[in-house]
């Protein structure tokens, strides 16, 4: 291929074909950094076969998501995840309007569906914490034998820990109990099956043919074989997204093991992301002491909750209202998000096109190039966040609101800050993982104490991001990091404080939540201004 008048520039590397494949995979940030240097703010690079167009300044991510026509993302994404997850790519015309079912089921990930969602992954959170962590079964009030164990204290990977909570909460919530993984053993099992195959994801993605993989297909096969049609018979209580996709499912005609890999891909997008992001939230709240104090105390002052924190029989209600009344702890989210994720959005050019980029540039693009966003390289941008590598958690907070313009060499941004993707790609299950993020957040916070287990400041070298997975979402750590943890409230500690104390406290609990319940019928309006402000972090205003 040679280069033509009005395209970008053209880098094709120095190895046939690979072209800069290598570099791209050993560290992407850092090469597409360099050719925006020497390139400018567009240029097309030859990577293993393909020419991909990086558009690299934020200010111009407008320009390519207006394009959802000529610039189709599921083109893509139909090549890619049907022979990772193993079902049949659903655009070949052999299951007319499966398409488009699918994309409506997402709805069920939204709106009223969500308030549901939240409400049943709260829940889960809780059992999970009580069953695995404190001894205490789904179901069960009282202490199990494990309760002295922790009340004094133990050590865990923080990854190890908020994966195996994420993992077992999202699957009971979406897919409900299932009569053998009522067994928490089971769905233990199922998590390491998960992991196992999710280490091998990137080379799946990267075009790896699975049976090249013997042991990681012989796991994906026993995935799927979790969720064939037998199977899902035998989930109890699943929700509506998933009831609905079965049904969707049984009308076409897919084979058994077609149908579980589809919920298999499900389980992926639920989790996969959602586990490292889950890693750094916390991390970053127990290595930052003045943040981890004014997100839990923001969680305290709105649930009206005195005292360290809650125990174990004490119940937790978040309603959205709550939850969108803590902006540090919206802030903190999303400062980990944008420091740990590594997305990058893909569209297929479907013709030969000239692409306006703004009021003097347009480039000439070619059909089945490959048009791509790269917003790790603005989430680091220090034009747009000053000492971008620095975690700050109140980053995204403006005086007592949340804070949604961030500028570009003067210029407002449309887009700031895109763990989640744009346009017709955007994750539709961006407001449950929010929600699910910040309710693990309340949860860890208000139930345990938990510290990082060898300093108790960031002086100590924060664990690296695992760049093999670039390209791909949110980066897990390179290596998991110890943290102690224990229960904050044991009964015997409530008995030890004395029955006149405990008495005082729940009547100034009791107080907390009468507050609670003035603000919230004081506060409506104010809440749906701060929605809609909300929204712009997850949702462009123009889309
Ligand atoms: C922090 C957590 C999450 C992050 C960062 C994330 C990010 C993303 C991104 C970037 C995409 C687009 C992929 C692309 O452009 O190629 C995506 C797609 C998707 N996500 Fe998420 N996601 C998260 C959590 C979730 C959750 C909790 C669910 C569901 C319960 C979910 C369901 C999906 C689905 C179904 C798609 C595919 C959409 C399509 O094919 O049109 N995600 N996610």
């Amino acid at each position: 291929r040679t280069w033509r008048e009005g395209e970008p520039p053209l880098v094709k590397g120095c190895l046939p074909f690979l072209g800069k494949a290598v570099e791209f995979s050993q560290d992407a940030l850092k090469l597409l950094t360099q050719l925006q240097s020497t390139h400018g703010d567009i240029f097309t690079v030859l990577i293993a076969g393909r020419y991909m167009t990086f558009v690299m300044n934020p200010l111009l991510y407008p320009a390519v998501v207006k394009h959802g026509r000529q610039l189709d993302f599921h083109v893509f994404t139909d090549t890619v995840a049907p022979p990772t997850f193993g079902y049949p790519p659903i655009r070949s015309g052999a299951y007319p309007g499966l398409p488009d079912r699918i994309q409506s089921s997402f709805q069920l990930l939204q709106g009223d569906q969500l308030t549901r969602l939240s409400h049943s992954m709260l829940g889960n959170l809780l059992a999970t914490l009580r069953h695995h962590f404190l001894g205490v079964g789904p179901g069960q009030r009282e202490a199990g034998p494990d309760w002295q164990k922790v009340g004094s204290g133990r050590e865990m990977g923080l990854y190890a820990l908020c994966e195996s909570l994420m993992f077992q909460a999202s699957v009971l919530t979406l897919y409900g109990t299932h009569n053998r993984t009522h067994s928490p053993g089971v769905l233990e099992e199922l998590r390491r099956k998960f992991s196992q195959f999710d280490a091998r994801f990137p080379l799946l993605v990267g075009g790896m043919p699975i049976w090249l993989l013997a042991r990681t297909n012989a796991l994906r096969g026993e995935l799927i074989r979790h969720f064939d049609p037998r199977s899902m018979q035998q989930w109890d209580g699943p929700s509506d997204f998933i009831r609905t996709r079965v049904q969707l499912l049984n009308e076409y005609p897919l084979t058994d093991v077609e149908k579980g890999a589809h919920h298999f891909a499900i389980l992926w997008a639920s989790v996969g992301n959602t586990i490292p992001a889950a890693f750094w939230v916390i991390y970053h709240l127990l290595a930052y002491p003045e943040a981890f104090a004014a997100v839990k105390s923001e969680i305290q002052e709105v649930l009206g909750i005195k005292g360290e924190g809650l125990s174990l029989n004490d119940d937790l209600t978040l309603t959205p209202e709550d939850l969108d009344r803590m902006i540090y702890l919206e802030s903190a989210v999303c400062e980990s998000l944008r420091l740990s994720s590594a997305s990058m959005n893909v569209r297929v050019c479907q013709e030969d096109f000239e692409m306006r980029l703004d009021s003097q540039r347009s480039v000439h693009l070619r059909k089945d190039d490959i048009i791509a966003l790269y917003p790790q390289s603005m989430h680091m941008d220090p034009d747009i966040y000053p000492q971008p590598e620095v975690y700050k958690f109140d980053r995204f907070v403006l005086g007592s609101a949340r804070r949604s313009e961030f500028f570009k060499r003067g210029q407002r941004l449309h887009y700031f800050l895109m763990p989640f993707g744009s346009g017709g790609s955007k994750c539709p299950g961006r407001f449950f993982a929010l929600v699910e993020l910040k309710q693990l957040v309340c949860v860890l916070l208000l139930y345990c104490r938990l510290e990082l287990a060898h300093t108790h400041t960031h002086t100590h070298t924060p664990p690296k991001l695992d760049t093999a997975r670039a390209g791909l979402g949110i980066l897990p750590p390179k290596t998991d990091i110890a943290v102690c943890y224990a229960l904050l409230c044991t009964e015997k500690n409530e008995e030890g404080r004395g029955g006149g104390q405990g008495e005082n406290e729940k009547k100034e609990r009791g107080e907390g939540e009468n507050k609670k319940k003035e603000r919230e019928a004081e506060g409506e309006n104010e809440i749906k201004d701060r929605l809609a402000m909300k929204e712009g972090l997850v949702n462009s205003p123009e889309e």
